[in-house]
């Protein structure tokens, strides 16, 4: 089934727009969607879940326009917010009440047990909880509906280590089952190194790069050689390329690279990171680094 499909969706803000052609997330799978501060990621998300204004285009979720079927698909849908809205006043207990009046599916014990792996104390008022912990009971709220589709939008930006851990463990729980899907923006790459099958980059508000995980390593290499020697690897498969005085580092498709090889050039395999970090910043000037 199909989680997730954006098709034609677009917003503007002054000086900004967002414009997504297509994305489609399959169930049994956890795309991780990267971008660099205000690159559009929660724009994107609000959009998908109706919470900002479309200008146009449209979401499906569960292959049903998310607008028609909102109460039934919500059934399905966990959603943890990048700041998560919880009543301030109440206790996680008290949550708990409300939410299984109103989820079908609503698992007790999951939630206990997760504030228990969280730390979380059930009996403090929401508004004295940290930073930390509340967005960890916003994420063992949405894993507690027992949803079959989860939307992410950086949750695990104000967590510990230990709780990142965790929380990327359970991801990867969550989806052993093939119905399930994750749909996770964040700016910590590292997590989705672990986790993710498909990575979407995102940049000025448009897709730079969709595809799977094993794409970035299979397809793509690293180049570093001398600085006088750049220019003999082809523009056309150069995404990116990064000049100092005396070496240079690019990223290019794999493909024809064999053919322009020459003695002092070294090929490496790419981390997400590193594409990830090449990709966003192929067009940075580098006079910006020479002020400092
Ligand atoms: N309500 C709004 N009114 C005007 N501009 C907005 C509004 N919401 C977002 N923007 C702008 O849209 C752009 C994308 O913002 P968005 O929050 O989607 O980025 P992001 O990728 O989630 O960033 P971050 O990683 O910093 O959270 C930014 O330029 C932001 O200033």
């Amino acid at each position: 089934m199909i989680a997730l499909k954006v098709k034609n969706l677009t917003k503007s803000y002054k000086n900004f727009r967002l414009e997504i052609p297509e994305l489609i997330l399959e169930s049994g799978y956890i795309m991780g969607l990267l971008g660099k501060n205000g690159a559009g990621k929660t724009t994107l998300i609000k959009c998908i879940l109706d919470l900002a204004r479309k200008e146009s285009g449209e979401v499906f979720i569960f292959e049903k326009p998310f607008n028609c079927d909102e109460t039934e698909i919500k059934q399905r849908l966990g959603v943890v917010l990048e700041t998560p809205i919880l009543p301030g006043q109440l206790k996680p207990k008290d949550v708990k009440e409300i939410m299984k009046s109103f989820y079908k599916n609503w698992d007790d014990r999951l939630y206990n047990k997760l504030c228990d792996l969280f730390e979380i104390d059930q009996n403090k008022k929401i508004i004295h909880l940290s930073k930390g912990t509340v967005m960890k009971l916003s994420i063992a709220l949405a894993l507690s509906i027992r949803p079959e589709f989860l939307i992410l939008d950086e949750p695990t930006s104000g967590l510990d280590p230990v709780a990142r851990n965790q929380f990327v463990e359970i991801l990867q729980s969550f989806v052993q089952s093939e119905e399930k899907a994750v749909f996770y923006s964040t700016h910590i790459v590292s997590d989705i190194e672990n986790v993710a099958d498909f990575v979407t980059i995102i940049d000025n508000g448009k897709i730079i790069f969709s595809s799977s995980r094993e794409s970035i390593e299979e397809d793509y290499c690293i180049v570093k050689g001398p600085a006088s020697e750049s220019n003999k690897i082809p523009q056309s498969i150069v995404l990116s390329c990064k000049k100092g005085s005396f070496s240079f580092e690019a990223l290019c498709k794999k493909n024809e690279i064999e053919n322009c090889m020459q003695p002092g050039f070294v090929v490496e395999k790419p981390s997400i990171e590193k594409f990830y970090v090449m990709l966003v910043r192929r067009d940075e000037k580098d006079e910006v680094l020479e002020v400092l």
